[in-house]
């Protein structure tokens, strides 16, 4: 079997072991490693003339995502995985344990338990480059970091710091890291393995200087003040993850047994708490997320036709939406930008847009100024069609209104090349009667983003009957590059993520009307798991907006869309959300806690009560939702259970620790939800009617996944 480690012994006493696992694009690290390592450790410990060791990657841009996902999958029991995370734990004592200088050089993704062996070596270096990021991210996983990292990184970084590392699983850059005390020295990547290799001439265990702040260190620095911080965490954690999640309280724990106790006993506490997260279910759903996104990067949406290289993209339209993805097509994507408004208003809008998410960075020290001017200098304006024959790719972003966007695909076939493709941002409109208006149909595309747009990662690329294989793959590949998950799906009113969406909303707005009260709504559906209650959700995107969409589903997909009463009675009273400051909350006012806006029960002839339980709520508005998300796979509007898991994770934000719609009907059982379906049927109506598929799953008993 080829070997994943090297030692080469230089001249001057130093020996680079070099970490390269064959046939890998990422350094992993496997269970299989361990005894190769120990071999290669006795090796080192034998021989006499090696006074240090420089641990490099040999994969061009990374050093170590950490461990093997599939490995972790792949654990029966928890058993199992308590005892990877013991061998990991022996594995790196022994190489901390050695009485010459160990060095890790780090470039690239250092995570995980990449980032556990390189806190295991006595001092690490890393290069400078945008590419090296280091970061313990188990949490997102539904994990905690195994190898070590719960007890290691709290003693060189400090405990407030190393929570917060693990707790959000946040990823530092090198400068951030030499600040924090993560690594002992930054470098160019030119100079990186020597930087290493003297720092282990030098003979010395330095253990870095972080800074740890006054505060952190008076809490930090006694019993009592530990337990203030754990405390702190442990409740901020609880309400953070409405207890849907739980890794984060186990985390918390390794470190307070580990700080308060000892080492020993932490590393105890750490491999069993590890053991029983890598089987729980919530990891498992979190799991299925990277596995699902990982495969989603490799698929052009069209078969084997592969993308055309975008050069230029125009944006027309500098509002909210057009703003937001002229700024990541530059910021990420680094295409040029032409950007094209009616009057100079939409143009100066978009500019500060962009500025402003840039000079964010500039003032956290994320990038310099040379590098924010730089990517601006990317985005042009004009209210003429100026300077945009050459772009390889047009999105609209301009008002709901067909005549509009049939004017506008009119205006870039005159102005544009004859394989400009044009990409429509409509959230409600079909794209096949938006491409009517086309003599090229073929280049015409459905490009839906949500808002904010450089927070929301997915984007529903819509194929209308007569767009091409080229025009989706070439559409897929831009949207990828502007740092969106796009999932494919075929055209049809609210196309997936909307109309899923509009039945959750509708029902959270008819147990409104049954005399729910606002918070206790939202209270219910952010227990559940989503990260704002729906009658808040519907304050951010607009009251008057959900109300224009919702006919449009009822008259494309029926009756079942059919909005509640109030909706008329809100617009009547200028209700239209935040945006204006009315809406079902106060807004304006300088509280913390946002206040419910109780003329709204007035205005609809509300007595307000919290008489139904929470999960009853919560149950009502989500079995809508998973019931219209397989209709849509039914009818070939998505592609696959996992497209629809993804679509309303990185859509909706449906809560990551149950998988997506799919999964969690996997979870239930699809005769157990056709039964809660049936039963609120008979009390609420048809629009409970289970779907034929599910029928068929509760028969049958067959799974998404
Ligand atoms: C005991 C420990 O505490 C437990 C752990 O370490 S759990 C693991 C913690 N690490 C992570 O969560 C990191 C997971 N990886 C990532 O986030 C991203 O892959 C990355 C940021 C490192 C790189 O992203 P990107 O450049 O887009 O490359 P990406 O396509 O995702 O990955 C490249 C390949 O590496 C694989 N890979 C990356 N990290 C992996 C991991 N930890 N396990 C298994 N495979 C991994 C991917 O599956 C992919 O494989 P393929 O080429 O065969 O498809």
């Amino acid at each position: 079997m080829e070997k994943s480690f090297s030692l080469n012994r230089l001249e001057n006493g130093i020996a680079v072991l070099t970490m390269d696992v064959p046939g890998e694009t990422m350094n992993t690290l496997r269970a299989e490693f361990g005894p190769e390592i120990c071999e290669m450790l006795a090796e080192i410990k034998a021989d006499p003339q090696i006074r240090g060791i420089v641990l490099v990657s040999g994969k061009k841009d990374s050093f170590v995502a950490g461990a093997d996902i599939s490995m972790l999958a792949a654990c029966q029991t928890a058993e199992d995985a308590r005892q990877l995370s013991k061998q990991g734990h022996e594995v790196f004592q022994a190489l901390e344990s050695l009485n010459i200088p160990v060095v890790a050089a780090i470039h690239g993704a250092c995570l995980g338990g990449g980032l556990e062996l390189a806190l295991a070596c006595h001092q690490r270096v890393c290069s400078d480059s945008n590419k090296t990021m280091m970061g313990l991210p188990e949490v997102q996983l539904g994990l905690l970091p195994g190898g070590g990292g719960t007890q290691r990184l709290p003693r060189l970084v400090g405990i407030t710091t190393a929570l917060d590392m693990m707790l959000t699983g946040k990823q530092v850059r090198p400068k951030q890291a030499l600040k924090m005390g993560l690594v002992n020295d930054v470098v160019p990547e030119s100079i990186l393995l020597q930087t290493a290799i003297e720092m282990a001439l030098t003979g010395k265990k330095i253990a870095p200087k972080g800074k740890v702040s006054l505060v952190n260190r008076l809490l930090e620095g006694t019993p009592v003040g530990r337990n203030i911080v754990f405390d702190q965490a442990l409740k901020q954690v609880n309400k953070k993850t409405q207890g849907n999640y739980p890794a984060p309280a186990k985390i918390i724990d390794c470190v307070r047994q580990g700080m308060t106790k000892s080492m020993v006993v932490g590393l105890d506490v750490e491999a069993s708490h590890f053991g029983d997260l890598v089987v729980s279910a919530e990891s498992a759903a979190l799991r299925s997320i990277f596995f699902a996104t990982t495969e989603m990067k490799k698929e052009s949406g069209a078969g084997d036709v592969q993308p055309k290289p975008v050069h230029k993209a125009v944006i027309l339209g500098g509002g909210l939406m057009g703003g937001g993805i002229a700024s990541v097509t530059t910021t990420k994507a680094k295409i040029p930008v032409r950007v094209k408004d009616i009057n100079e208003t939409g143009l100066s809008n978009a500019l500060s847009y962009a500025y402003k998410l840039l000079d964010k960075g500039v003032k956290r020290r994320h990038m310099t100024p040379a590098v924010r001017d730089n990517i601006m200098s990317l985005m042009t304006t004009t209210t003429e069609y100026t300077g945009v024959k050459d772009a390889d790719i047009v999105v609209e972003a301009v008002f709901e209104d067909l005549a509009l966007k049939h004017q506008m695909v009119k205006d870039i076939e005159r102005e544009c090349g004859e394989e400009t493709i044009f990409a429509s941002n409509t959230s409600s409109l079909p794209i096949s009667q938006i491409a009517e208006a086309a003599e090229r149909p073929e280049n015409v595309i459905g490009l839906h983003y949500f808002s904010p747009v450089e927070k929301m990662p997915l984007v529903e690329v819509i194929a209308h009957e007569k767009t091409s294989a080229q025009t989706i793959a070439t559409t897929v590949a831009f949207a990828r590059k502007q740092g969106k998950t796009p999932i494919v799906v075929q055209d049809g009113a609210g196309f997936y993520v909307n109309r899923i969406l509009a039945l959750y909303m509708n029902e959270a707005a008819n147990l409104l009307l049954e005399g729910q009260s606002v918070d206790h709504l939202d209270k219910a559906l952010v227990k559940f798991g989503f990260p704002v209650g729906p009658m808040t959700l519907l304050d951010e995107v607009g009251i008057d907006v959900g109300a224009k969409i919702s006919p449009i589903l009822e008259k494309e997909l029926g009756e079942r869309f059919k909005a509640p009463a109030a909706f008329d009675k809100l617009l009547a009273d200028e209700r239209k959300g935040r945006k204006n400051g009315k809406g079902f909350y106060q807004y304006g006012s300088k509280s913390k806690k946002k206040q419910v806006d109780e003329t709204v029960y007035t205005l609809l002839g509300l007595s307000p009560s919290a008489s139904t339980d929470a999960t009853e709520l919560a149950q009502r508005c989500v079995v809508q939702m998973l019931n219209e998300a397989v209709r849509c796979l039914e009818e070939g509007i998505i592609a696959s259970a996992r497209d629809g898991d993804i679509g309303a994770i990185f859509g909706i934000g449906f809560p990551p620790f149950l998988g997506g719609p799919f999964r969690y009907i996997d979870t239930l059982g699809a005769d157990k939800l056709v039964e809660q379906l049936n039963r609120y049927a008979n009390v609420h109506g048809e629009r409970f009617k289970p779907c034929d598929t599910l029928l068929e799953m509760a028969t049958s008993g067959a799974q998404f996944h």
